[in-house]
């Protein structure tokens, strides 16, 4: 049979508990052979995160503040799983590398990174699997974007050494070979990029919940499982905050046609979610996907008479926005208006100087700003050609109370997205939910 990758996000390896019930999982299948780490995760409600820890340990040395304790926390959690997994790898020749490194003034990322680093060394070690080091083979370039062909020529060439792997998640190279990381949630990336090295059969993502849920269970209790979606509609959905893919572990797998297959490491007897190419056959009464949304975005509305004849404003209003190095989210049009819908960590701060420079060039009548706005996508391939659908989702969101602030339907009539103030980020998915699921 084929090969499969499996990551094992961090509630799945967050103690020895968990990495035994992921020793059973890999070895139940002999072709679970390439296997993808995340630092250890949660182990119950209201604990942190190693990755957390490691961050943390770096802000107080940059402050000047006593880090030693903190540092403690994380040591000690890797000694326990040394100890209860039974393997002797001496991590603490590892720790005390990455304290003295930490001294001599690291960088963030490469000691955020050294979480994925000591699970894989301890994980390849129980696990009997080579342990791979990631660093030199995912690389990305000076400006920090990843370079997707030259990693998988490297991935090629090391995994093919390898009959079988544990790889740390999360990180690769700059140019100069330092540590470089993806962002929160990087390792379902490395996973992606490793099944498509090795022409993998399936993508195996394992975490905490049996699959990809129409919404976020946090938001919605006991939310559905979705058994099969589309790259494209879970793109949206991940993009706009459904946290259990990261929103660029799809084009890897995308453009080598692997499936991915979500699955729950503490219930691995359910299937999970199945995401491919094409969206499954809709069930019976089926019109959505999914419900995903995210806080914080600034909605700038200009209004301009007749803008509608005017050459070339978007152009400069796109412009303007290039200058400031800023991604454009969505951009919702009416006859004299023109919308841009910007997140505010890409705004930093610079909300004032973007003003300016929309008032000096592009001289609107007016512009509105509405600040602390939340962007929600209801996604589905059941929504097109579906007349209604619309009027159903603001008719739910009207009776729950809420105010929305911006509109945009994707061309492809796949996605709508509303705009709603941050507080009624949780009402308006719950809203949503009961009009078209429940
Ligand atoms: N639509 C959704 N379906 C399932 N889980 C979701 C969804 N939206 C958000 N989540 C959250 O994503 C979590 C899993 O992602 P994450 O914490 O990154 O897992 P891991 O550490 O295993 O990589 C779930 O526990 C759940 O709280
Ligand atoms: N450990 C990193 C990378 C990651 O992907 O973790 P997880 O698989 O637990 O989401 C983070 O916390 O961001």
């Amino acid at each position: 049979m084929g090969i499969k990758v499996a990551k094992f996000g961090g509630s799945s390896v967050a103690d020895a508990i968990q990495i035994g019930k992921t020793k059973k999982i890999i070895e139940a299948d002999p072709d679970r052979k390439y296997i993808v780490v995340s630092a250890p995760g949660k182990r119950f409600d209201g604990d942190t995160k190693v990755t957390d820890l490691l961050y943390l340990c770096k802000t107080h040395i940059e402050h000047n503040l006593p880090y030693e304790q903190l540092f403690q926390v994380v040591c000690d959690r890797y000694k326990v799983t040394e100890v209860n997994l039974e393997v002797e790898v001496n991590i603490q020749k590892y720790l005390d590398e990455i304290k003295s490194n930490l001294e001599k003034g690291t960088t963030s990322d490469y000691i955020a990174s050294r979480g994925e680093y000591l699970n894989a060394i301890l994980i390849a070690a129980y696990l009997g699997y080579d342990f791979v080091d990631a660093q030199s083979l995912i690389r990305f370039n000076a400006k920090g974007k990843m370079l997707a062909e030259e990693t998988d020529q490297a991935l090629k060439a090391e995994l093919a050494k390898h009959d079988r792997a544990a790889i740390p998640g999360f990180y690769g190279c700059s140019p100069d070979g330092s540590v470089k990381t993806f962002s929160r949630g990087g390792s379902d990336i490395t996973g992606a990029l490793v099944a498509r090295a090795v022409g993998a059969e399936v993508y195996e993502n394992w975490t905490d919940v049996s699959g990809f849920l129409v919404a976020d269970p946090r938001i919605v209790e006991g939310a559905k499982p979705i058994s099969t979606i589309s790259y494209k509609e879970l793109r949206e959905l991940s993009y706009m905050g459904a946290s259990v893919l990261h929103e660029d572990a799809i084009y890897p797998a995308r453009v080598a046609d692997i499936p991915i297959n979500i699955r729950n490491t503490n219930r691995p007897e359910d299937e999970g979610t199945l995401i491919t190419a094409e969206a499954g056959p809709l069930e019976d009464g089926q019109i959505i996907t999914g419900i995903a949304g995210s806080k914080d975005f600034t909605v700038i509305a200009l209004y301009k008479n007749m803008l509608s004849d005017e050459r070339g404003f978007v152009r400069r209003l796109t412009g303007i926005l290039e200058d400031f190095d800023i991604p454009l989210e969505h951009l919702p049009s009416g006859i004299d208006t023109v919308s841009v819908v910007l997140s505010n960590k890409s705004i930093d701060g610079r909300l004032d100087e973007i003003l300016e420079q929309f008032q000096q060039q592009l001289k609107p009548d007016t512009i509105d700003v509405s600040e602390e706005v939340a962007l929600i996508a209801t996604v589905g391939y059941g929504m097109s050609d579906r007349p209604g659908v619309s009027a159903k989702l603001f008719t739910a969101l009207a009776e729950a109370g809420v105010n929305i602030r911006m509109i945009d339907q994707g061309s492809s009539e796949m996605n709508i997205i509303v705009g709603v103030e941050n507080k009624d980020l949780e009402t308006s998915i719950r809203a949503i939910y009961n009009a078209f699921v429940e």
